[in-house]
């Protein structure tokens, strides 16, 4: 797993480390690093690295510090450097000595959009880890003349460090390159950090715990439940889907579609749409009333299954069982109605709460916000439930207070029926005896990575998703070397 850690947190540390590291040693390193991927991102678009030219963004900081110290660098290199000081008075002493030892050069914003739009490459070191609100009216009007790709310095400016929201103009990087640890901002918003590079300054001794995690292809395939030896089609652990109506039999061909796919044992399938069910998965038990579905080690409860009365009785049975249980859809909608349904529960069982934003607000009664970390967190500790929550980046939370964030792969999966396919693979791995936290988080993974498959660069459809569901777990299984994202 990934760590990731609060900007509280990572300053905490980095003051401990500059105490024993000798003075400007911790930014020279970040800012070396800032450099190679500089020049790596300079042979990428202008096709050279010595001859090229680059604008720097500096703000009062130590932001604007390692850029000053990344154009030294580059310098070296025989790029051109024109450095853009935001607030010269108090620009980083050294870093600016050390621009002008190498012949940068150092311009005040007044003339910064000749030198912007001329740029091969614009670093952008306006703000870092103790960025406050939007951007300040100066920095936010020199984003305008930016044109050329953006390197940014720690995280794109304009956007929260810990949150990722944009309250403002903000931008929008071709890369970020990060030092010490990954922040919140990296995985919340992806969007406008572009790939994420992380430089080694030896902050890992002095972090301890992170504060949220991301999952990675080989935490996903540690944990994904394949058939072994000793297995047969029950001690793989038996799903029940109660989803869809007559009406509405696709989100019960979804939702039991994917929990086929998922894992090896046996699916079983309660509702109306039991005969559309059969007629798309033969392999599937189906019945047509959940009290008389036979036992199961987990049901996926809501999709399609109505907020009137029968869906409730259904949730409130399923609820009653004793099993892992991921209530999605309309199943959230009746608890927001009538929490009493969860009386039903016995408290020690795991329960996955899959909302999202309009369905989150249903169930709390307040929308997630820009924090999407804590509203999850508290919700899941309300609830004493997991709490997944959708959107672009899902979040998901345990009562314990652990939390994951899946970096979506694109927005493939903002497409009808998607989360019916989520649901059925969060029952499936819940069935599998798997921790409710990692399950929802392995299922997410597992969703996005089909999402990106299945849509192969253009739209996509929830069948499609589910189709991919397999070739993903074959790349969980033997992932492509990255080292950066
Ligand atoms: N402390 C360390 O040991 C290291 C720090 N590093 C760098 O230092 C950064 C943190 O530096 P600082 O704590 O000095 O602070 P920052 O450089 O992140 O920002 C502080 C400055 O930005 C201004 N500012 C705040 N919000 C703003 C906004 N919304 N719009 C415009 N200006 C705004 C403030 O007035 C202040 O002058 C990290 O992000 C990283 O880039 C790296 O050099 C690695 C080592
Ligand atoms: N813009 C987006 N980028 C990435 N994933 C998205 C985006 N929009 C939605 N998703 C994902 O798609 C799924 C949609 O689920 P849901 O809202 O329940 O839709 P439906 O009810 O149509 O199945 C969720 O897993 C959500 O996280
Ligand atoms: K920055």
């Amino acid at each position: 797993m990934q760590g990731i850690w609060t900007t509280d947190r990572i300053r905490a540390a980095e003051e401990r480390l500059l105490a024993v590291t000798p003075e400007g040693a911790l930014m020279r390193r970040a800012a070396f690093g800032a450099s190679l991927r500089a020049a790596d991102m300079l042979t990428e678009h202008a096709g050279r690295v010595a001859g090229s030219r680059v604008a720097l963004l500096v703000g009062a900081g130590n932001n604007g510090g390692d850029a000053l110290w990344a154009g030294a660098f580059l310098l070296r290199r025989g790029v051109g450097v024109t450095a853009v000081l935001l607030k010269p008075e108090r620009a980083h002493p050294r870093g600016l000595a050390a621009l002008r030892r190498a012949g940068g050069r150092v311009v005040p914003v007044e003339d910064a959009p000749q030198w912007l739009t001329r740029a091969d490459l614009v670093i952008d070191g306006i703000v870092g880890i103790s960025a406050s609100g939007p951007l300040r009216p100066q920095a936010a009007e020199l984003l305008e003349h930016v044109s050329a790709p953006v390197l940014a310095i720690d995280l794109p400016s304009g956007v929260d460090p810990d949150t990722g929201e944009v309250a403002g103009p903000a931008v929008r990087a071709a890369c970020t390159v990060t030092f010490g640890a990954r922040k919140p901002v990296h995985a919340l918003n992806p969007g406008h950090c572009g790939p994420v590079e992380l430089v080694d300054i030896g902050l890992g001794d002095e972090l301890a715990d992170p504060d949220l995690f991301r999952l990675d292809a080989g935490d996903v395939a540690a944990h994904w439940p394949l058939p072994g030896p000793e297995d047969d089609k029950y001690s793989q652990g038996v799903v029940g889907i109660a989803a869809g109506s007559a009406t509405y039999p696709g989100a019960a061909v979804l939702a039991t579609g994917s929990a086929v796919r998922a894992t090896a044992g046996m699916v079983r399938y309660a509702g109306p749409a039991a005969d559309a069910v059969r007629a798309h998965w033969p392999e599937t038990v189906a019945t047509g009333s959940i009290t008389d579905a036979g036992r199961v080690q987990s049901w996926a409860v809501g999709p399609g299954i109505g907020t009137g009365r029968e869906g409730r009785e259904v949730l409130e049975h399923a609820l009653g069982q004793g099993v892992p249980l991921c209530a999605d859809a309309d199943a959230i909608t009746i608890i927001a109605r009538a929490p009493a349904v969860l009386d039903a529960r016995d408290p020690g069982t795991p329960l996955v709460l899959t909302p999202h934003a309009g369905e989150f607000e249903r169930l709390t009664g307040t929308r997630p916000g820009a924090d999407r970390v804590a509203a999850a967190r508290e919700a899941a500790a309300r609830f004493n439930a997991v709490l997944l929550l959708k959107g672009h980046c899902t979040i998901v939370a345990a009562p314990d207070g652990r939390v994951l964030v899946n970096v979506p792969r694109g927005s493939w999966l903002a497409t009808a029926g998607s989360g019916d396919v989520l649901s059925g693979l969060v029952g499936a791995l819940l069935a599998a005896g798997i921790d409710a936290w990692l399950a929802a988080g392995m299922a997410t993974y597992v969703h996005s990575l089909a999402g990106l498959l299945a849509a192969r660069g253009v739209p996509t459809s929830a069948s499609a998703v589910l189709a991919a569901i397999p070739d993903a777990l074959r790349q969980v299984r033997s992932p492509a070397p990255s080292n950066c994202g």
